[in-house]
């Protein structure tokens, strides 16, 4: 559905993307990670028709989104990381507001509202939108991001600053929008969030992309599964020369990277004396893996 080659921003002689490429089927979380100034809002806003690339050409959903980026904005809801809401204006005359510019008859405005409030869970009492907490403030810029029922979502960092409640509460709220189908980009420095949701995960590093795939894939790229094995022995030299041994919580724990070790240590264990209380396996997280990449890729 989306399909990016060759994506390059500068601003006055600065090179923010140099050369990025993105293949996005349609429907599902797709998340874009980096550090700051990476180039994550820039990539987003360019897949949003807000900017233009220097360089490149950018297809979606079989539309020319450089050459005609205004054909773009029916199907398409951005959040941007601050949005600007209008704080004299209550909930209603907001959404009244932009489904007006979406072109949406006044009962099509009404219907949506009550609904996306609804599912949103935001009982605005008819408040002005500036004696809105964060949270829901939060809130009525994702309704408005889809108001007008865009099939693609881009939202840029759309829990940060939030509790963890309404926090959770989004984004379970997106996962509920892609099982209606939506194709969602979103980035966050929440990084156990991305994790947690994304089926495809960008990481960019100083404009340029360091690694993409579904999270198996980065996975399998930034190192195998990893074997705690947690035990209790005596002395533990024995077992110094196949695994790497830390005392731990009046315990030792030797980690491993194969079935095999694994099976050599708590062999070696047993012979030795000791006693395997649990093993564990864990994967590399997202946040090991950006700390892999560093800061320049
Ligand atoms: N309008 C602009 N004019 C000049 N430089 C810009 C402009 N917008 C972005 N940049 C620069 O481009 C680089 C990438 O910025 P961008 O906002 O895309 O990064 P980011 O990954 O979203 O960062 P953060 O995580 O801090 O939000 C930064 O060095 C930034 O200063």
């Amino acid at each position: 559905m989306i399909h990016g080659r060759g994506i390059r921003k500068e601003f006055n002689g600065y090179t923010a993307l140099k050369g990025v490429d993105i293949d996005l089927p349609e429907s599902g979380i797709f998340g874009i990670i980096g550090h700051n100034g990476a180039g994550k809002t820039t990539l987003l806003k360019i897949l949003s028709g807000l900017l233009t690339p220097t360089e490149g050409t950018l297809i979606i959903d079989g539309i020319d989104v450089i050459a005609d980026p205004t054909e773009l904005k029916m199907r398409l809801g951005y959040l941007p990381e601050e949005s600007r809401l209008y704080d004299t204006m209550t909930v209603d005359a907001y959404l009244n507001f932009f489904g007006e510019i979406y072109g949406m008859s006044r009962s099509e405005i009404q219907r949506r509202s009550d609904e996306l409030l609804t599912s949103l869970n935001l009982d605005h009492n008819g408040k002005k939108i500036g004696e809105l907490s964060k949270g829901m403030r939060r809130k009525v810029a994702i309704a408005r991001s889809i108001l007008h029922d865009p099939d693609i979502l881009v939202y840029d960092e759309a829990t940060s600053g939030l509790d963890p409640m309404t926090s959770r509460f989004i984004t379970a709220y997106l996962r509920t929008l892609r099982r209606e189908g939506k194709t969602i980009i979103i980035s966050a420095h929440n990084l156990y969030q991305v994790e947690e949701i994304s089926d495809w995960v960008l990481i960019l590093s100083e404009g340029v992309e360091v690694a993409s795939g579904s999270m198996d894939e980065l996975r399998e790229r930034f190192g195998s599964i990893t074997y705690y094995i947690h035990f209790l022995i005596d002395d533990p030299a024995s077992l110094r020369e196949i695994a790497d041994i830390i005392p731990d919580d009046g315990m030792y724990r030797a980690s491993v990277k194969t079935l095999d070790g694994l099976n050599a240590v708590t062999a070696q264990i047993s012979s030795s004396g000791g006693r395997v209380e649990r093993i564990e396996s864990r994967y590399p997280s997202l946040e090991e893996m950006l700390m892999a990449v560093g800061k320049n890729g």
